[in-house]
């Protein structure tokens, strides 16, 4: 994969201005909408079991977030989900807080089995807990993960849970469990806005809808993200996280093909299980 092919697809969605189809939580909804309307895509949150069969198929992508979950709600996004899948839409999980309570862990798996998701976004607790690995999580925060711990996470989490998944934290890992890749850039004011993981799981929506190589689509996600935190931060780290939070909005409003630059590293890696024979 080169920077080229992840550099383009900016352009791309710049061009086709996908609708993304938001099932999210009530925490990130405007800043959701916000930060997709700035990328270039378009955004749409809906929520009842009456519609969301009719819009996830008319959606480029259909981006699921387990964040305020309820019964009600799981059993809607499945319905969408399977529309989504049955219409050739892609679509990504957010497993929020998976691992902090069973009811979490436990929906996020269901909806795994249920709906085929391309694409799974978490961080290294929440992922090591759909994978079923046991990991300190505080509500919807991770505890601290090593880069190398992050990428065999992501491996295994891929191969047994069948689908592109990525860990994010410090650096960012994406995978398919064969190949992938790691992303370095972003800040870390970004732990200080809630919903920067959230926002994060729609970019890469919009993404996977302006590109079916999933590991192409999301890799070009992390690292549009990681440059435009990065600008965002350059101009806002003395003042502080609300400010960084409006910033890295105007900063993805701004990205273009040539925003990969000097601050962002994208390279290609093997995990090890592979390089060992274990992968199945
Ligand atoms: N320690 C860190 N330093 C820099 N960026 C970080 C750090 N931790 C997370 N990020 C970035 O914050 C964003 C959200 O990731 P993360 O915090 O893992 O998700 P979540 O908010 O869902 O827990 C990603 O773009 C990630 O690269
Ligand atoms: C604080 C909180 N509580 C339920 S959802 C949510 C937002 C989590 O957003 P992110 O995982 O992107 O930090
Ligand atoms: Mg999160």
């Amino acid at each position: 994969m080169s920077l080229h092919q992840v550099s383009v697809l900016i352009d791309k969605l710049h061009k086709e201005q996908p609708l993304i189809h938001n099932m999210t939580n009530v925490v990130v909804t405007n800043f959701t909408a916000n930060g997709l309307l700035a990328l270039g895509a378009s955004p749409v949150m809906a929520y009842a079991r009456e519609e969301v069969a009719d819009m996830a198929k008319i959606a480029g992508a259909l981006v699921l977030n387990l964040g305020t979950l309820s019964e009600e709600l799981v059993e809607a996004m499945i319905i969408a989900g399977q529309s989504a899948n049955s219409h050739g839409v892609p679509v990504l999980l957010d497993p929020v807080g998976a691992g902090a309570t069973p009811f979490r862990t436990a929906s996020a798996l269901r909806i795994l089995r249920e709906v085929e998701v391309s694409l799974l976004r978490g961080n290294a607790a929440e992922v090591a807990h759909l994978n079923g690995e046991n990991r300190a999580i505080k509500g919807v925060d991770a505890g601290q993960s090593a880069g190398d711990e992050r990428v065999e996470l992501a491996a295994r989490a891929a191969r047994k849970l069948r689908t592109v998944v990525a860990v994010t934290g410090p650096e960012d890992v994406i995978t398919d469990g064969q190949t992938g890749c790691i992303v370095k850039g972003g800040h870390r004011l970004l732990m200080q806005v809630t919903g920067a993981g959230c926002l994060l799981t729609s970019v890469l929506g919009a993404f996977a809808a302006v590109e079916r190589d999933l590991l192409l689509a999301g890799t070009a996600g992390l690292a549009f993200y990681g440059a435009a935190a990065y600008r965002a931060a350059e101009r806002t780290e003395a003042a502080g996280p609300g400010s960084f939070q409006i910033a890295l909005i105007d900063e993805l409003s701004r990205l273009n093909r040539d925003s990969l630059t000097a601050n962002t590293e994208v390279r290609e890696f093997l995990p090890s299980s592979v390089k060992e024979g274990e992968a199945q």
